[in-house]
């Protein structure tokens, strides 16, 4: 089967002034998303996952300056295939052509996306109203209708709440229906369940792979949570100080990880099998942004380190057609090594129990 692209991402960098200096955030991403698929980004706190779906969604903070790269959006106009990059797009063209109509984004904390002062039914239906001056009748009965896609019973009944009249979930659900209700493309989650409990999150999830699976949509996940990927992601890219490290597919990074931090990351993850087991955390922390890089970023908090990295920073060494890694371990003249054993234990744990983690859906 063919696939069609929707994003392609190349060479993306991103920086900040901030008092202490330039903060080099985002520097040197690609990454690609297809019609129909389900990308994560993944990676702890500060990696640039935000800034970069910031830079696709064209809400990057003042303070922040493209460097360099291009975001090639496909669509079709009028019938025409169509290739825009976005990153030529002033703010308000943004505003007016993409954000919100062709690329919608889900927050974590709902609250924070709502307008409590205003009915969720007005507020599913302000973007066809103010974007596409759909007929209020029209607008009212497709609002109706995404409710009940996202899973809302006594649709018409809802129209009237207002956010606090709902709970997390159900406020969760309305942000999504609202992310939906202009047709978009593509549909970017940040952390779309870490505000809310287990039991809900898990219910989130699937109701936006449902929502894939009728509609077609992509969706970009960002998260720093292993665990979330796997139930939902095609692909994943893991990011570490502003780089892509390691991408694959879900099986590939789950089965056959190659990257000393992306080993770290599926140690760190909460262990179905082990209850009592003790959660792992990668030791040390990322670097600060402000200084040059220099060698591999992740060095001073990697075992496995090689002389190299203290001088030179990895490029990406290409395994299969899907599957990539930034490390030296990959290169011709590296040293044997076998993996951590607590890692080899529990990749067997997670091949034994895929369909507790939904691996390969
Ligand atoms: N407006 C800003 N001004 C200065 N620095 C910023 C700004 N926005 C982000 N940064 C910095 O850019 C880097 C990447 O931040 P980003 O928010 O993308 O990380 P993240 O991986 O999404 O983390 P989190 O999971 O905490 O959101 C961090 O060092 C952050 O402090």
């Amino acid at each position: 089967m063919t696939r069609d692209k929707v994003l392609e991402i190349r060479d993306l960098a991103i920086s900040f002034k901030t008092s202490g200096g330039k903060l080099c955030a985002v520097r040197g991403v690609d990454l690609d998303l297809y019609r129909g698929e389900t990308v994560a980004i993944v990676g702890e706190s500060g990696s640039g996952k935000s800034v970069t779906v910031k830079a696709i969604m064209g809400i990057l903070s003042k303070n922040g300056a493209i460097e360099s790269g291009q975001i090639h959006y496909y669509y079709k106009d009028n019938d025409q295939d169509t290739c825009q990059d976005l990153l030529e797009l002033s703010k308000k063209q943004m505003r007016h052509t993409i954000n919100g109509k062709r690329i919608a984004m889900v927050f974590q904390d709902p609250m924070t996306s709502l307008d409590p002062t205003m009915s969720v039914g007005n507020q599913i239906m302000e973007g066809m109203l103010t974007h596409y001056q759909t007929p209020k009748k029209e607008a009212y009965e497709k609002a109706v209708r995404l409710l009940e896609l996202v899973g809302i019973t006594n649709p018409e009944a809802r129209m009237n709440n207002y956010p606090h009249h709902l709970s997390g979930g159900m406020r969760q659900r309305i942000v999504i229906a609202i992310a939906l209700a202009c047709d978009p493309d593509v549909l970017i989650c940040d952390e779309p369940t870490t505000a809310l409990d287990v039991t809900i999150q898990a219910k989130i999830l699937e109701l936006i792979q449902d929502i894939q699976e009728k509609t077609g949509i992509s969706v970009i996940y960002i998260t720093h949570d292993l665990g979330v990927v796997a139930k939902v992601a095609d692909y994943v890219n893991v990011m570490y100080a502003g780089k892509i490290v390691e991408k694959g597919t879900t099986d590939d990074i789950f089965y056959r990880p190659q990257h000393p931090y992306t080993w770290g990351l599926l140690l760190a993850m909460p262990d179905l099998d082990t209850k009592t087991s003790k959660l792992y955390s990668i030791p040390g922390n990322p670097p600060n942004m402000t200084k040059e890089i220099v060698g591999d970023p992740f060095y001073p908090r990697n075992n496995y380190a090689l002389e190299i990295d203290r001088r030179e920073e990895p490029p990406m060494f290409q395994l299969t057609h899907t599957h990539s890694a930034a490390t030296w371990l990959l290169s011709e003249h590296a040293p044997q090594y076998d993996l951590p054993q607590e890692l080899i234990e529990r990749i067997e744990r997670m091949r034994k129990e895929e369909a507790a983690y939904g691996i390969s859906k």
